[in-house]
Parts: structure tokens; C-alpha cells; sequence
């Protein structure tokens, strides 16, 4: 009933665990699944691209791609477009022209969607989007290495990327439920894309309910899982899987605030850790080798190890400057998938990603088609259980304790 098509692949185990929370039965997809597959019964399917940096037109030919795919396999009754609860995209970024693509293709003339997801701390307020108690723009977004945001004001983000109009329900609409009401306004006066004002799940909820019958709807986790509450099945999902065992290992290329700490904390907790310096060796293969000769000579026990690229601001600026911004990612996330797939080889049957790209990159040179969601090691961390016989736990950059790398990873 729900097809979302989500821009990474963290994001996507996000949007499928906030739909399967509420009892949807949800498929996940890592790219276009197979040719010829068929999804199990299902309410909602989740197809995870890895758009959210890719030139705009490669990120629009693979959306409507999978909008395809879900039409042609009935999952798109409603179809959720899921972008990152701090709107990660550049100015010239893809969010705008995905929806542009998509709400031609539906032939749908207004968009209702929020970043807002209170349960990751950010919320929007008069169209303003705020991470914790700062505003987006003044937060360390700022700093992020593909996609630095500094404003923080919804409708000039997306304006700037679509030739669209775009507006905004404030709060006290939400709360009066009025949301319907001001959309068909804004619709009246020319509007397309319109940000959902949302402080907490319940106004999401108020939300989801006011646009249960929308053909297309946008945003982050918060307000999909909105949606299913609206659509949720009375007998409720099945319990997730427990969780997986065997040997583990950490890959983390994500260098946000949060993913920092945690690196900090296996670190400090003594775990084995091997960094990867791409202004030392440009060669991914190269870089991926001597880690992997690296994990071969650990001694036993020592608990599972962390293989990371992860930089604090300033040092990742001097990656950046040398090498360029998109040829270091490049190199690094090649580097990191070419170690996943060294260490399943070796036997690892618990691979812990963290960062959207670098879970893509992981992901894909994994070869993974999608996968069970299964208990959630954070909130919107789930394990997810590969038919390749390993599980993956894909970690979104911000997302987490402090604790969340080591823990998983016991
Ligand atoms: N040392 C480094 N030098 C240059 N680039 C790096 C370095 N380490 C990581 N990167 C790149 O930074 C990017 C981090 O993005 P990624 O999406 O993986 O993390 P994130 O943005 O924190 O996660 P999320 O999207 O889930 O919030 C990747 O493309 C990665 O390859
Ligand atoms: O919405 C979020 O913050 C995450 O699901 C995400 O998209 C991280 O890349």
C-alpha cells in the first residue's frame, strides 16, 4: 500500500523500521530489486538508492525507475519519497528534482512532506527546521563533508532546487487540523510543495491522518511513520527476528558529530582500530588490502574490530583540499566495500556500517538485494538480516548513543 523510494541506504532502514514499528508488514530493497522478482505479501516496500549526491540527472532517471517498479508490482497506491531528517542536499542538490520528477510522473500537483522526526531530535517550526535546540544551519550540518547545509529555512532550500513554489502548515494549522484545509489554500494559490509543521510524533500523526489518501508524500522517517499509524493493520506486526551472532566488524566512513563519539568510544574502550588515510594511499584496492592484512594478523579475542575513515572537521577539510571532495569519498567508500567484502569472506556474519554513502557503498559491494528487518539496536537502527547469510546493521551518521558501535558490536 506504501512504496517508498528512499535517497540512501540508512535513511531507507530508517523509513522501513518506522512503518514496520506500526505494524506494516515492510520489504526492503537495497537498489531495483531482480528482474522477476515478486515482494512476499506485504503493506509497505521500501527501495533504498543511493541518489542523494549523484549528478541530478542519474538521481532522477533512477527514481522514476523505481517509481516503476512499484507501480508495476501494485505498491504504489501511496508513494513516500524519503530525504534525511536534516534535509541533506547542496544547493544544487537532488531533493528538488526528484519531486519535480516524481510529481509529474503521478501527475500530482501538490506535495505535502517535513524532515521533521522528533525521535532523532529534529523538529520544524514555521517552516524552519531545527536539529535538537539549534537551528539546522547553525548546527554540525554545517560541517558535513558532501553536503554542508547553512540555511535552515524549508521553502528557500527547496525553492532553490525546483522551479516550484513551496509553503508551509504552521503548527497551530496542524494542531487545529487544518491541515487539509490550508493545503487545498496553498494549492488555490499556485503551491506544489508544502512543509508540515511537526514538534512531536502526535502532530505527525495528526498529519498522517489529514493525508492518508495522498497519492505522493515526502520527508523523513517522522512523518512516514505517521502515515502507517494512519494505515496500520489493527492485529499489529510480528516480532522481529533476535538478534544475530558471530563474528562482527565495524566500517565507518560517516564523519558526523555523533558517529565521531562513537568511534571514540570503541577506541577508548580498547577494541582493535585501523584507519584509513587516503592522503597516505589513493589506491581503494591498495587501502583495502593492508586493512584486510591487518585484521588477519589480530590477534584472537581481541573483540570485534573497527576499520574507519572518519575525521573530525578540520582534518577532513585537508583530505579534501588535497584530494578533492568527491574523489576522497569516492576512494574511501570503494576502499570500505572493498573490506566488507574481505571480511565476510573471512567469515564476519555482523557487518556495522556507519554513514548513509559509505552503507551504500558497504551494501553494494556486498551484493545484498535487501533483507528482514529485525530488532532495532537504536532507534531507527535496525538489524537487517541478508539472505547472503550475514546481517548488516546500517547506521545513519548521526543516529545513536555513544555507546551504539561497541554495544552492537559485542
Ligand atoms: N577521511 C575522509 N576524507 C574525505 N572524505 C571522507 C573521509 N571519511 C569519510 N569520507 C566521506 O564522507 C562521506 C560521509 O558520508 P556518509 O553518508 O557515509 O556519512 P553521514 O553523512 O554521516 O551519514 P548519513 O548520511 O547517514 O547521515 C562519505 O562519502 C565518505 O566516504
Ligand atoms: O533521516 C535521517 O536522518 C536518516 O534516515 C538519513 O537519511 C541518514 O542518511
Amino acid at each position: 500500500m506504501i512504496g517508498a523510494i528512499a535517497d540512501d541506504f540508512t535513511g531507507a532502514t530508517d523509513v522501513a523500521v518506522a512503518m514496520r514499528r506500526r505494524g506494516l508488514r515492510t520489504v526492503l530493497y537495497f537498489g531495483l530489486p531482480p528482474q522477476g522478482s515478486e515482494p512476499p505479501e506485504h503493506d509497505a516496500v521500501v527501495i533504498a538508492l543511493k541518489t542523494r549526491t549523484i549528478p541530478k540527472a542519474d538521481a532522477v532517471a533512477r527514481s522514476l525507475r523505481a517509481l516503476r517498479w512499484l507501480r508495476a508490482h501494485g505498491a504504489a497506491r501511496q508513494v513516500y519519497f524519503k530525504y534525511c531528517s536534516t534535509f541533506d542536499s547542496t544547493r544544487d542538490g537532488n531533493i528538488g528534482p526528484v519531486l519535480d520528477a516524481l510529481a509529474d510522473a503521478m501527475d500530482v500537483p501538490l506535495v505535502a512532506m517535513t524532515p521533521s522526526s522528533p525521535e532523532h531530535g529534529r523538529t520544524q517550526y514555521n517552516g524552519y527546521l531545527f536539529v535538537g535546540d539549534v537551528l539546522l544551519g547553525e548546527s554540525h550540518m554545517r560541517d558535513h563533508p558532501l553536503t554542508p547545509m547553512t540555511d535552515s529555512y524549508l521553502p528557500r532550500l527547496l525553492e532553490a532546487q525546483s522551479a516550484y513554489r513551496s509553503g508551509v502548515v504552521t503548527l497551530g494549522q496542524v494542531r487545529g487540523h487544518a491541515v487539509e484545509q490550508r493545503l487545498a489554500e496553498l494549492r488555490e494559490h499556485g503551491v506544489r510543495y508544502v512543509f508540515v509543521d511537526a514538534l512531536e510524533d502526535s502532530d505527525l500523526e495528526v498529519s498522517g491522518r489529514a493525508l492518508a489518501g495522498a497519492r505522493l508524500v515526502a520527508g523523513a522517517a517522522g512523518l512516514a511513520g505517521g502515515l502507517a499509524a494512519a494505515h496500520a493493520r489493527a492485529e499489529g506486526g510480528e516480532p522481529p527476528a533476535p538478534d544475530p551472532f558471530g563474528p562482527a566488524a565495524v566500517l565507518a566512513g560517516s564523519c558526523s558529530a555523533r558517529t565521531l563519539e562513537q568511534v571514540a568510544v570503541m577506541i577508548e574502550a580498547g577494541r582493535p582500530a585501523y584507519r584509513l588515510d587516503a592522503l597516505a594511499d589513493r589506491d581503494p584496492a591498495s587501502l583495502a588490502r593492508g586493512a584486510l592484512a591487518w585484521y588477519d594478523r589480530l590477534p584472537p579475542g581481541t573483540g570485534a574490530p573497527l576499520i574507519y575513515s572518519s575525521l573530525e572537521p578540520v582534518a577532513l577539510r585537508r583530505v579534501q583540499q588535497a584530494l578533492g571532495t568527491e574523489r576522497s569519498a569516492g576512494i574511501l567508500e570503494q576502499a570500505l566495500g572493498a573490506v566488507a567484502r574481505g571480511l565476510v569472506e573471512r567469515g564476519v556474519t555482523r557487518v556495522i556500517s556507519a554513514g548513509g554513502e559509505t552503507s551504500g557503498a558497504v551494501v553494494s559491494a556486498l551484493g545484498v538485494p535487501g533483507g528482514v528487518i529485525g530488532a532495532e539496536a537504536a532507534r531507527g537502527v535496525p538489524w537487517i538480516h541478508t539472505p547472503n547469510g550475514f546481517s548488516l546493521l546500517l547506521k545513519s551518521g548521526n543516529f545513536g548513543e555513544p555507546g551504539l558501535l561497541l554495544e552492537a558490536s559485542r
